[in-house]
């Protein structure tokens, strides 16, 4: 693309200043405004003609512009109600374009999806992420995860790390289980602040979220699953042994989570991010039956 898009500085700076908008910090509003990036977020969300995207947060119509020259379709989700004149405007000349007006967190996705997807079976996610809601957004989407095979994500750069964590890091936890356990992550790129108007006081980064066709570890639980994820990791410096004893079963004994971890082949004091999915499934498995029996 060459020509006059909506994604420079100074395109954006006139495009706001034309309709009397200032950024509000408070909505996450930091306009994409470099092509480069762009470009790379198209690319890796694999787009083509018979592919539908759902945007949250258009914006001014940077990120929708680059997904509707890709995408079949686009239905753009945006919550400042001062944008919808801009986004008309700035993308009057993509019919297949579509802005909702409302809060991406309110929606009812399935829904959603099939009033606006249906028939379109090749579909994908894509956003600049406001950052004050990004997990909210993120635990909606894996909700969602039957409508949604593949998400590519710009979030700050720690919560990228986060995401696409390994076992036995500091950026591993149970936020990054909470995706890997649905999805495959890949870190796609590393955005510095200069790519955007105005510039967020953080680094951001592009992550790439696509569905397992199952989830990575089988569970009899997957609530269980989860609390014992979330057990493990509350207190990130104490063993995986203090942690389950304290916070797993009110009133458990550490005895009880000693035995239980001996019985996964756990070693009782290793801490929770040193833990791979399928041992934090072991352990799940081992005390569902515990607790059935
Ligand atoms: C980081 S900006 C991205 C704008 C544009 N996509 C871009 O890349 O330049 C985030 C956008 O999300 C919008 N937004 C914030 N909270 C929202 C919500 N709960 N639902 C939908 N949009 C939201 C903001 O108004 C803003 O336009």
């Amino acid at each position: 693309m060459t020509e006059n898009v909506i994604a420079s500085p100074a395109r954006t700076r006139a495009i706001l200043a034309a309709h009397g908008v200032m950024p509000k910090k408070s909505l996450g509003q930091n306009f994409l405004v470099d092509r480069r990036v762009l470009e790379r977020i198209v690319a890796a969300a694999e787009l083509d003609r018979e592919t539908a995207v759902l945007e949250i947060g258009p914006g001014v119509g940077a990120l929708t512009e680059f997904l509707a020259r890709a995408a079949g379709k686009v239905v753009a989700v945006e919550l400042d109600r001062r944008l919808l004149p801009v986004l008309a405007e700035t993308l009057a000349p993509y019919p297949h374009v579509h802005v909702v007006h409302g809060d991406f967190l309110e929606l009812d996705l399935p829904a959603f999806f099939a009033e606006h997807f249906a028939g379109w079976t090749k579909r994908a996610v894509v956003a600049n992420l406001p950052y004050y809601v990004t997990t909210p957004i993120l635990f909606k989407l894996i909700e969602a995860r039957d409508e949604v095979p593949l998400c590519v994500l710009m979030v700050q750069k720690e919560v990228a790390a986060r995401l696409a964590a390994q076992p036995g890091t500091k950026d591993y936890g149970a936020l990054t289980i909470a995706v890997q356990f649905y999805a495959e992550v890949d870190y796609v790129m590393t955005v510095p602040k200069h790519a955007f108007v105005p510039r967020p006081q953080v680094d951001s980064a592009v992550v790439r979220i696509r569905r397992r066709p199952a989830p990575l570890a089988a569970v009899p639980d997957e609530r269980l699953f989860f609390r014992v994820v979330r057990a493990a990791f509350s207190q990130r410096r104490k063993t995986i042994l203090n942690n389950l004893a304290h916070n797993l079963e009110k009133g458990g004994s550490r005895a009880a989570a000693r035995a239980l971890l001996e019985a996964s082949g756990i070693d009782p004091a290793r801490r929770a991010e040193t833990l791979s999915i399928a041992e934090f499934a072991r352990l799940t498995q081992r005390l569902h039956e515990w607790t059935t029996r």
